[in-house]
């Protein structure tokens, strides 16, 4: 039976008071505080058990049904909090509030904390390299002025307290989730997300999103008037779906979130676009096989602390499209080589903690002393770090003074209030215990108070070797022992032969087999000083900490602004040390969007391969497309992708793996390699092949690179290489983009005799005695032949099938060129036979498409035989 069919006074009034609280968590998992453990109930008793893999037990029962329970101690919480968020589920947390002597009932309790996938602010539960931010979607309503058809989306990184938001159109909203990458999503209830992207989705009441309110939040929070300040005016969809998010997030934490100070907004025009599938092909953050190494992350990342390498993350899923703020970069990196070994530096950076995360934690009142205590040692490490940042900076000035501004400026905030550090340096213990609630937090000579009741404490061993000695002498029991336990408190023990020697005044407090322990009033005066003493001392520490807290609070803001330079500092060292170390050179940055990299290389190859060959690539408005032919396994996906990562390089403002390269401003990144097939989503290799075809010949402009590996070779040879033919002529005639399209169709090198604009290449091989050696290097010109039979001979395909496979490529040789090809591919001046030709097949087919209709019941159809039926009928309609 679940929670809602028992009716509540059939429940004990402990029960009365978990199905309240229950109700208020709703659908998440309630873990409610009973002793040492947190204790669920019910469906969610037996959903956790399933999840965690507990023992579900009963507890009493209910109307006549045993209450099912299942537990987890409160030590440990933490580890299957993270367990449980990793699977995507949310937990409200609800602690005992009351006093247990004072009340009457069951002790007060309350939901104290709600963790969810997307609002982790405890370290134990963070990845330490990666964000985890919430966001908000709101597919808008339209009646915004000039919103038609926009989608709102803001998110907010609760750990570093960077709250943003965009508007996009509803076909770039997968390109956009992918880029922000939320572990939560926020969504109106009974509202669907309208795109494929893996994230645990949170349903709230449709009226959050609602624009006045939304607005009434954001003001609230930032104590403003107007949200003119933010200069975000312009997205209506995404201020509503901001303050939803707000309203979510606010609910989720016990504290206001006085980190999040800023609100911006990031524009569709300041970054290169990148669709998902390009994400991911280009392996930035995780292989296509879904794992962390080898990536261009973690070839780039040698970031000493953990923001470091989430700024670095976020960078490369940021490619800027302006110049200006990439060189700006790429000069603090030449500055920073220039000024000598920037390893130097990463030394001074290494025992730095995580100040982004500890600031936002202060903020929300959820930092650990040893956090405090690791924020006290980082501040006292600044002013070094501080000085040596400012004389690279002087070193490398050879450079213009306009261009290096980025490290003094960064320097700038490596300076805060030294109020903060004195503050932590006083306050806080040396080696503080991990909890307040333990004591031995605050720093000695901190507070009068605090140092008279822990005196009370050290000297208490003195008094009781003093008493110890006196009742020995007082007695005349010799083996006379005064000690202390939890349950009794003090006591003076005496073995069970000298009790009659035990004076009047002491009071027996406990009777063991051998022993008598008693109690005498001058023990029992200073037990009662002593124990409250402690009390006392606890007490004022957690008082203290909390007053710390508050006078940190006002720094916040300094401190993140600290983390941020921290983290930018970092990242600028790690991309110096790996250009340096690689051999990477800066690249220039260019308006126009050209390429010209001399001798490149691909960034994370070149590290797993001994011998790199190096490539040269030129793309301009006079050659916009690149036909690369050569052999499986010469090398093309390589080639394509070295150059779509170096230009993303350049545009994140690192130095690239090349001799030399200009860079122009490029707007999209597309790449169409390799097979994904989505059999999930019950799509085709080909069909996969040709939606991601259709998405770049949609949104390329002349300022895309597109990449473009085999189009064409998932269908017949025939339709493939049509498609390859329109689909390549159409890049290069409408598009306009530069392109790099790989193919095995030789018939397409045809094409630049068509159209000046583009140029083949191959990769070059050789046959040797022992078979075919790859060369890698990219020369100008058609490929003479595809070696196809060669490598499937280097692969190991038995002697025989290659044998019958070069007789079958002779005879088909011999036979010359299939005349349907021909056809496809006469020069434009054919036009006029072609269109009859045309005219005529098209009748023909119309007659066949009809025969097939009328053939077909729809009533009688598979979903799968409808889908052949359609792919058929298409066939049918198109002209041969
Ligand atoms: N420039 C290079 N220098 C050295 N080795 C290279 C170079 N480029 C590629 N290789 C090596 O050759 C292998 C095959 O490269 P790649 O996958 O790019 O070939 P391909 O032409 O795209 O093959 P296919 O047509 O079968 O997909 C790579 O795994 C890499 O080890």
């Amino acid at each position: 039976m679940s929670t809602t069919e028992t009716r509540a006074d059939q429940h004990t009034p402990m029960m009365q008071q978990y199905l309240r609280l229950k109700a208020e968590a709703g659908p998440m998992l309630l873990f409610y505080r009973m002793g040492d453990f947190y204790e669920m109930f019910y469906d969610d008793a037996e959903k956790a058990s399933r999840l965690l893999n507990l023992t579900l037990t009963t507890r009493g029962a209910s109307g006549g049904v045993p209450i099912r329970m299942a537990g987890v101690p409160h030590h440990s919480v933490e580890q299957y909090l993270g367990r449980l968020v990793k699977l995507g589920e949310s937990v409200a947390i609800c602690e005992q509030v009351g006093d247990p002597a004072a009340s009457k009932g069951p002790v007060e309790r309350r939901i104290v904390r709600i963790v969810t996938p997307g609002t982790l602010t405890d370290e134990a539960l963070l990845p330490a390299k990666a964000d985890r931010a919430v966001a908000a979607v709101h597919p808008g309503s339209g009646k915004s002025r000039g919103s038609a058809g926009r989608i709102g989306i803001a998110w907010l990184n609760l750990a570093s307290g960077e709250f943003r938001l965009t508007e996009c159109a509803p076909a770039l909203l997968g390109s956009e989730l992918h880029r922000i990458a939320p572990a939560e999503v926020i969504l109106a209830e009974g509202q669907p997300l309208p795109v494929d992207f893996t994230a645990s989705i949170s349903p709230v009441p449709i009226w959050h999103f609602e624009s006045s309110g939304a607005r009434q939040q954001l003001l609230g929070h930032f104590g403003t008037d107007s949200l003119a300040g933010f200069d975000i005016e312009d997205m209506p969809e995404a201020i509503c779906a901001a303050g939803a998010l707000l309203r979510y997030v606010s609910h989720t934490q016990s504290q206001a979130l006085a980190h999040v100070q800023q609100l911006s907004a990031d524009r569709a025009s300041q970054y290169v676009l990148l669709d998902p599938v390009t994400r991911r092909n280009l392996e930035l953050t995780e292989t296509l096989r879904g794992e962390e190494s080898p990536t261009l992350f973690s070839v780039l990342d040698h970031c000493q602390t953990p923001m470091g390498s989430r700024l670095l993350r976020r960078w490369l899923h940021h490619p800027l499209r302006d110049n200006a703020p990439a060189a700006a970069r790429l000069r603090a990196i030449e500055t920073l080589l220039d000024g000598g070994d920037p390893r130097v530096l990463q030394e001074a950076l290494s025992p730095l903690p995580d100040v982004e995360r500890i600031a936002a934690r202060v903020a929300l009142r959820s930092v650990r002393p040893r956090e405090l205590a690791s924020l006290r040692d980082a501040l006292a490490l600044l002013p070094g770090l501080h000085g040596m940042v400012l004389q690279l900076a002087g070193k490398g000035s050879m450079l213009p003074a306009d261009t290096q501004a980025r490290l003094p400026e960064l320097a700038a905030h490596l300076a805060p209030d030294p109020a903060v550090g004195e503050l932590l340096a006083r306050a806080i213990a040396a080696e503080p215990a991990v909890n307040v609630r333990d004591g031995g937090v605050l720093a000695a000579g901190f507070d009068a108070e605090l140092d008279e009741l822990r005196m009370l404490e050290t000297h208490s061993g003195d008094f009781l070797v003093q008493l110890e000695k006196r009742e020995r002498e007082r007695t005349g029991i010799a083996n006379l022992r005064v000690e202390f336990n939890r349950v009794h408190g003090f006591f003076i023990e005496v073995t069970r032969g000298q009790t009659d020697k035990v004076p009047d005044d002491y009071r027996r407090r406990q009777t063991l087999k051998n022993a008598e322990r008693y109690i005498t009033p001058e023990l029992k005066t200073w037990e009662d000083k002593i124990l409250s003493a402690q009390d006392r001392a606890l007490a004022r520490e957690k008082w203290l900490y909390e007053q710390v807290l508050d006078a940190l609070a006002p720094h916040v803001r300094a401190l993140t602004r600290t983390a941020a330079a921290l983290a930018e500092i970092d990242v600028l060292a790690s991309l110096a040390v790996h250009a340096r170390t690689n051999d990477w050179v800066a690249p220039e940055l260019v308006d126009h969007a050209d390429l010209q990299i001399e001798q490149g290389r691909h960034p994370v190859v070149e590290r797993v391969i001994e011998r790199f060959t190096p490539n040269d690539c030129r793309l301009s408005q006079t050659r916009r497309m690149l036909l690369i032919t050569g052999p499986n396994m010469g090398g093309k996906s390589t080639y394509m992708r070295q150059t779509a990562l170096i230009v993303l390089l350049a545009r994140v403002g690192s130095f690239v793996p090349a001799r030399g390269a200009r860079i122009g401003r490029i707007d999209r990144i597309f790449t169409r390699i390799g097979a994904a097939d989505d059999l999930a989503g019950g799509r085709s290799t080909f069909m996969m092949e040709m939606i991601e075809a259709a998405a770049i010949l949609a949104s390329s402009t002349s300022d895309s690179l597109v990449l473009m590996d085999e189009i064409g070779r998932g269908t017949s040879t025939y339709d493939g290489l049509a498609l390859a033919w329109a689909i390549a002529f159409q890049l290069v005639a409408q598009n306009r983009a530069l392109t790099l399209f790989a193919t095995h169709y030789f018939e397409l090198t045809r094409l630049p005799s068509l159209r000046q604009e583009v140029a083949n290449v191959h990769l070059a091989a050789a046959e040797s005695h022992k078979g075919i050696v790859f060369l890698h290097e990219v020369r100008e010109g058609p490929a003479s032949r595809s070696y196809g039979i060669q490598v499937a001979q280097r692969a190991g395909v038995p002697a025989a099938v290659v044998r019958m496979a070069r007789r079958e490529l002779e005879r088909l040789e011999t036979q010359g060129t299939p005349a349907p090809q021909m056809a496809l591919f006469a020069p434009p001046q054919d036009e006029t036979a072609q269109a009859d030709a045309l005219e005529q097949s098209r009748h023909e087919s119309a007659d066949a498409v009809r025969d097939a209709l009328d053939g077909l019941d729809p009533d009688q159809l598979s979903p799968r035989e409808a889908l052949d039926a359609l792919y058929r009928l298409k066939s049918l309609a198109q002209p041969l």
